[in-house]
């Protein structure tokens, strides 16, 4: 069985690499990192460790890369492929989708092929919903009448913490112990093989909002209350027990809503906020806290980690608060080194915080929340270390 995945960073070596090889899967990574793709060439193999007292290491042998500008190479992996994954980052998938068509027109030249299934593992809802509607863009018009036969884009939900790694080695990817990954088995085609240590279920959608509504919540509450404070990483962010009562406080607030919404257990809820604040209390983990917070805008964006909820929580008539002060430091993210953040500042000091406000939140001025969120970026204005 073959498998190609795009992305040979944090996640894809060391989450989804890892996972399809233990299945059995030969893996050929793309990226655009020539360095990267020379050195799998060359090895053929890397190594993962878990970050726990043991440190026991997996060799993950029997991979190859592909350049991503390589535009033939990559169709024609693409073309031979049982299985394409993806962790490259939502915004990036639109940069991918090319290559892919002209993989599934070739696959649908060949009266041999089998179906395609294509998972983008990335934080987005729907995220292979998104691949395939660029992928569709690139497709001839007989191509797109025919490729709902021959490539399948389940929905997935990922989650494994796999910091900015720290290695000599580039190759070398620490990873936590804990993973989980669910795939929407009702996109799949019939008789698809499983994928070991994959959750299968017929409906993504609880899961999905389960996991980015609680664990990248939490985490970037985290990452930006920690980066305001100045901390450098999660893991020192959560020994002030400021900043970790504000993470907690955030996540009561989105469990309340995913309660409500889907019916979840309020005691297994409630164990589930306990173990992910174990986890980004990891101390085998250094997890920086522009990492976490990368992307600003992103993570502001309307269906994304703290406006989504916050807008469903206020629809539900539920608390907000912490969500409202999570929103406020995310707008005071000013890190230099991340063009996003640079973006939203310059447009909080031209067009001024309303404005960026209905731009990237979605939050129209008239909407109470939107009120909610000047209130709290004003009361944030102290306390932010300077830089
Ligand atoms: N790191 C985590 O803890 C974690 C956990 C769950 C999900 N994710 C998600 O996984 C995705 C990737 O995150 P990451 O932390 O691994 O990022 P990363 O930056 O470590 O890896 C991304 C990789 O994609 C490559 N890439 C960029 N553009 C490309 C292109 N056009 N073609 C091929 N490769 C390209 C980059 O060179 C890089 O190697 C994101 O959507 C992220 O939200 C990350
Ligand atoms: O990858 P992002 O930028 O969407 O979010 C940053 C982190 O919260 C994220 O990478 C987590 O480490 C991961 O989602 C854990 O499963």
């Amino acid at each position: 069985m073959k498998a190609v995945h795009f992305g040979a960073g944090n996640i894809g070596l060391g989450f989804i690499g890892l996972l399809l090889s233990r299945s059995g899967y030969e893996v050929r990574f793309v990226d655009i990192d020539a360095e990267r793709v020379a050195l799998l060439n060359e090895r053929g193999a890397y190594r993962v460790t878990l970050a726990d007292e043991k440190a026991e290491t997996t060799v993950v042998s029997g991979v190859s890369a592909i350049d991503g500008k390589d535009a033939e190479s990559v169709a024609r992996a693409v073309a031979e492929a049982d299985l394409v994954t993806t962790a490259v980052g939502p915004n990036v998938l639109r940069f991918i989708a090319e290559n892919i068509a002209r993989g599934i027109e070739l696959r649908l030249a060949d009266e041999k092929a089998g179906p395609l299934v294509v998972i983008a593992c990335e934080n987005a809802i729907g995220a292979s919903t998104d691949l395939k509607k660029h992928v569709y863009g690139f497709l001839s018009p007989d191509a797109r009448a025919r490729a709902g036969e021959a490539a399948f884009f389940p929905d997935a939900a990922v989650d494994r913490i796999v910091p900015l790694q720290q290695h000599d080695d580039k190759l070398q990817v620490t990873v936590e112990p804990f993973y989980e990954w669910v795939v929407d088995r009702s996109a799949l085609p019939e008789g698809f093989p499983e994928l070991e240590g994959v959750h299968y279920v017929d409906r993504l959608e609880p899961y999905i909002e389960r996991k980015l509504f609680t664990v990248n919540t939490g985490h970037c509450c985290a990452a930006y209350h920690g980066y305001r404070k100045g901390y450098a990483t999660i893991q020192e962010a959560m020994r002030d027990e400021e900043v970790a009562a504000k993470v907690r406080g955030a996540m009561n607030e989105t469990g309340a809503v995913l309660t409500r919404l889907h019916g979840f257990d309020e005691t297994e809820h409630g164990s589930y906020i306990d173990k992910i604040v174990e986890r980004f209390r990891n101390p085998h983990l250094t997890d920086e806290v522009v990492r976490v917070g990368r992307s600003p805008l992103r993570k502001l964006a309307p269906n994304d980690r703290l406006v989504r909820p916050a807008r469903l929580a206020y629809e539900l008539g539920l608390e907000t608060a912490q969500l409202m002060d999570a929103i406020a430091a995310a707008l005071r993210f000013d890190y230099a080194g991340d063009a996003e953040a640079v973006e939203l500042q310059m447009s909080i000091r031209g067009q001024g915080l309303s404005k960026t406000l209905v731009r990237y939140t979605g939050l129209p001025a008239d909407h109470p929340l939107h009120a909610a969120i000047l209130a709290a970026y004003g009361a944030s204005a102290q306390g932010g270390v300077a830089r």
